[in-house]
């Protein structure tokens, strides 16, 4: 098997589809085999490290990436890899009346999420709080954190951090949010992921989220992903 590494982002991946936040038990199934053939597996996700912990616990995961990529949470330490106050960047957003505030901001702290409100609610966002932050939207919420950290900015200090190269980290995302990852590693997205997420990829599988998920392992464990050729692990 050539990958050592999986990262596998949480809604609309593990889940049964992109518009639930139930697990599948095809992925719930495939982590598990992938976990016993001896690849480290990491969460990747926009949710906030606390809530983001707990679902690793019960998903037998033990690292984790939270709040697209800010927080990092390896061997019992927690990284911190974006540092800002967003207390007045969220009274901006909110002030626009576009979206409201996700109750799990009171326990997130660079990555803030939100309800959209109206169909323009990205846009008007952007516009309010500057080049200096990110908006983007997960297909569950929209979230915005501090302009140059993603899940792929995680993914890059986990190989400097665990010297693997990153082509052989494979990740698995369904949205605008996993780019970053599926871009810098072997990236692999799920059947219904965004065009933003498929081209980003590697390799795109035919079932949706779960399914596409443990059609992933499938190739992964049979030695199938992590070839050097076109991973840009040295993003621009
Ligand atoms: O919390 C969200 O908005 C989506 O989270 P995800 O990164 O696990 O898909
Ligand atoms: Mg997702």
């Amino acid at each position: 098997m050539r990958c050592r590494i999986l990262v596998v982002d949480l809604d609309g991946t593990l889940t049964l589809s992109r518009h639930t936040y139930e697990l599948s038990t095809e992925a719930l199934l495939a982590l598990r085999r992938a976990r016993d053939a001896g690849l480290r597996v990491v969460l990747a996700t926009a949710n906030g490290l606390d809530f983001a912990l707990t679902i690793a616990r019960y998903l037998g995961i033990r690292d984790v990436v939270a709040e697209n990529g800010c927080l990092v949470y390896l061997d019992g330490t927690t990284y911190e890899l974006c540092s800002a106050d967003m207390s007045a960047v969220d009274q901006i957003i909110l002030s626009t009346g576009a979206v409201s505030p996700s109750p799990q901001n009171k326990c997130r702290k660079y990555d803030l999420a939100y309800i959209p409100l109206a169909e323009d609610a990205v846009e008007r966002i952007r516009v309010a709080v500057g080049p200096s932050f990110v908006v983007e939207s997960s297909g569950y919420a929209i979230h915005v954190r501090p302009a140059g950290v993603d899940k792929g900015t995680a993914v890059l200090w986990l190989c400097e951090k665990l010297g693997v190269p990153c082509f052989q980290i494979a990740s698995v995302g369904d949205s605008d949010v996993d780019v970053g990852m599926l871009k810098v590693s072997w990236g692999i997205a799920v059947g219904n992921a965004t065009p933003a997420a498929k081209s980003a990829a590697k390799m795109v599988v035919e079932g949706p989220s779960g399914i596409g998920f443990k059609e992933a392992v499938d190739i992964i464990l049979s030695g199938g992903g992590c070839t050097p050729d076109d991973v840009d692990s040295e993003r621009a």
